[in-house]
């Protein structure tokens, strides 16, 4: 997979060049470019945003500077990201299907947002997602690019050595992670369920379910299914 940033704040992503994603960069799974919009403008002072039409607060970005780097990006296989407030929520599901494809290119907005006609653009030219992480507002898309960059990366096919273990996360079974317990067996007065401790798999994979589906309806029962 291939995946291009376009930011105002390229020093923002020097952060991808460690953890797992540093190291499916080394091993050729994934390839990262990140570019400064500021370098596809042509004024002394590199402008990338300009006051609204019809008037209010805040600057909107340029539309120019924006298609000159979707010019130096885009491809065929590209699905265009923008993270925006007023985007589709960003899943696990989503990020399950993202990581199959070719090549991202995200769009870190600034400002009070990019101008509407590069994202009627780009979707001329490609696939694009307009997502959102939740319903907040932050000051840029760098921040929700990370976190989708991150949801997604990990996915992406031999970037995790042991697949097996994304399969019991949260989510991934629609449902909320079981809790985990590590030695020692007693810490602080507080023990490992003696389940865990039975070498019984089948009630230790009842129990972990059991704990799924109990957390779940406490935290986020929205995620249940009608059955349960
Ligand atoms: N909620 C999201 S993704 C966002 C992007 C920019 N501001 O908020």
């Amino acid at each position: 997979m291939r995946i291009d940033i376009v930011t105002i704040f390229p020093d923002f992503f020097g952060v991808l060049d460690i953890s797992l994603l540093g190291k499916a960069r080394e091993r050729g799974i994934i390839e990262l470019g990140v570019h400064d919009l500021r370098d596809f403008t042509y004024d002394r002072h590199r402008t990338v945003d300009d006051t609204p039409y019809g008037g209010g607060a805040g600057m909107v970005m340029r539309p120019e500077p924006w298609g000159e780097a979707l010019d130096a990006t885009l491809t065929p296989e590209t699905v265009v990201i923008v993270p925006t407030p007023a985007g589709v929520p960003f899943t696990q599901a989503a990020a399950r299907e993202l990581a199959l494809e070719k090549h991202l290119v995200f769009t870190c907005g600034r400002y009070e947002g990019i101008d509407q006609r590069v994202i009627d653009y780009a979707a001329s030219r490609a696939r694009v997602r307009e997502i959102s992480l939740g319903d907040y507002v932050l000051n840029g898309g760098e921040v929700a690019t990370m976190a989708m960059i991150e949801a997604i990366g990990r996915l992406v096919p031999g970037v995790i050595g042991n697949p097996e273990s994304l399969t019991e996360e949260s989510h991934e079974q629609g449902l909320l992670e079981y809790p985990s317990y590590t030695k020692p067996s007693t810490w602080r007065e507080r023990s490992v369920p003696d389940v865990l401790l039975s070498g019984n798999h089948k009630a230790i994979a009842d129990w972990r379910h059991e704990q799924q589906l109990e957390r779940t309806r406490r935290v986020r029962p929205d995620l249940l299914p009608d059955d349960q």
